[in-house]
């Protein structure tokens, strides 16, 4: 640890800010614009999304990451341009619901409960199955499934009227953060079943080659990565197995599948323009900003896909580039931040300051608006 600007650094965010000072790197313009995000997110999180590389390149564009004391009155703090927050106490919640609307010039990401409609492997699918994505270079669903609140002996009656075909992955109903809510099982006949623990979903497994999407969302932005995942079943397998087995936290690795040696119609990304609608969709549909949607496409098939999980604020430390596009996120909510203000202002204002603003090449528009 060492001094600079009077504050204490890691050296290897130093190292960064002055790579990046230097003008070596983004290529995106010098700002002098002071972004303040506070943050309040879990020890784990931090650690894994407020990395030295990325608190040093943010730095360089004039973005400050101030920890929030969960103890003290959040109007206390700050005053924050942007408030990053993933806790799940319901008092965090109501104290941060609280504050969206005492500060609406604060840029909440995102709003409580957004993120609650998450919390539940139900409500969470919902939207994918309303938006009803069937003809836009492909096809977008959700594997079936139901949802079992009560007694588990009367799971193998529900599965059989619901018409479920087995083997069906069991999953925690609520995902509370807890390593309990990812514990999850595959069950390959009826009689296991009634062993599970509701509440919990029972989830048709899809075959899809071993291979998942995570097709991480951060504002506009769209990234696909490719993890390791379950295998197929085989029909014959099938009726050799019985029970009930865990499933291993393989996509969760690190390890990203994306240099593998894979065959290719596995392989291949979902096309770019499904993507894209399923995002923008999403993204109005959730009210959300920042999550990550698992994809899987069902194997045999080049364009029939299921969604199978959406989280909200995923670990994007493990996102390839996820430095830039976060630092690019955060200014542009700055800017957009000021072209309201210009719009409430009117037309013939908004031409003004446009007609001055590139004329004056050494100030920037948000000098300029920051007069305002
Ligand atoms: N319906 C399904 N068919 C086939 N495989 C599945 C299905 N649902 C889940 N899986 C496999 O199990 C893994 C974990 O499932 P899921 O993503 O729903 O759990 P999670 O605990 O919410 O995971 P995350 O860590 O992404 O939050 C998936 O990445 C995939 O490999
Ligand atoms: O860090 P958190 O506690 O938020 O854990 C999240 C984890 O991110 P991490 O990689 O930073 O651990 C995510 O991993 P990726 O799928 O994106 O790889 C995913 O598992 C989320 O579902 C977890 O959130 P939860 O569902 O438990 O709330
Ligand atoms: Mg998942
Ligand atoms: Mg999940």
């Amino acid at each position: 640890m060492k001094k600079l600007n009077g504050k204490i650094v890691d050296e290897e965010e130093k190292k960064v800010v002055e790579t990046y000072s230097n003008g070596v790197g983004l290529g995106f313009p010098h700002s002098h614009q002071n972004l303040v995000v506070g943050y309040a997110l879990t020890v784990k999180k931090e650690t894994s999304f407020l990395k030295p590389n990325f608190r040093g390149l943010a730095r360089t564009k004039g973005i400050k990451f101030v920890c929030i004391d969960v103890n003290r009155p959040l109007s206390d703090q700050g005053p924050f341009d942007v408030v990053l927050h993933k806790l799940l106490a319901k008092e965090w919640c109501e104290i941060i619901e609280d504050y969206r609307h005492k500060h609406p010039e604060v840029t909440v990401l995102d709003p409580p409960d957004a993120i609650q409609h998450l919390r539940n492997r139900k409500s969470m699918l919902q939207d994918v199955v309303d938006l009803n994505l069937s003809d836009c270079h492909g096809k977008v669903g959700v594997p079936r499934q139901i949802v079992v609140t009560k007694d588990p002996s009367s799971i193998p009656y529900e599965v059989t009227k619901a018409g479920l075909k087995l083997p069906l992955v069991a999953k925690p109903l609520l995902v509370d953060g807890t390593a309990k809510s990812h514990k999850l099982f595959v069950a390959y006949d009826q009689l296991s079943l009634a062993k599970l623990e509701p509440p919990l979903v029972l989830q048709e497994f899809v075959n899809h080659g071993g291979i998942v999407f995570k097709v991480y969302i951060v504002g506009e932005s769209i990234t696909v990565v490719r993890r390791f995942s379950l295998p197929n079943h085989g029909k014959r397998d099938l009726s050799k197995v019985a029970g009930m087995y865990p499933v291993p936290r393989v996509s969760s690795y690190l390890s990203s599948a994306d240099d593998a040696d894979l065959d290719p119609s596995i392989a291949e990304h979902p096309p770019r323009p499904l993507l894209e609608k399923l995002a923008t969709e999403l993204r109005r549909r959730l009210g959300l900003r920042l999550f990550n949607i698992d994809m899987i496409r069902e194997h045999g098939t080049r364009d029939v896909f299921y969604v199978i999980d959406i989280n909200y604020f995923p670990g994007y430390g493990k996102m390839p580039d996820y430095e830039r596009v976060f630092t690019e996120f955060l200014l542009s909510l700055v800017q957009s931040k000021f072209k309201k203000r210009i719009a409430t202002l009117g037309s013939d204002y908004e031409s003004f300051v446009t007609f001055i603003a590139t004329r004056v090449g050494h100030l920037s528009l948000e000098d300029l608006y920051g007069h305002l």
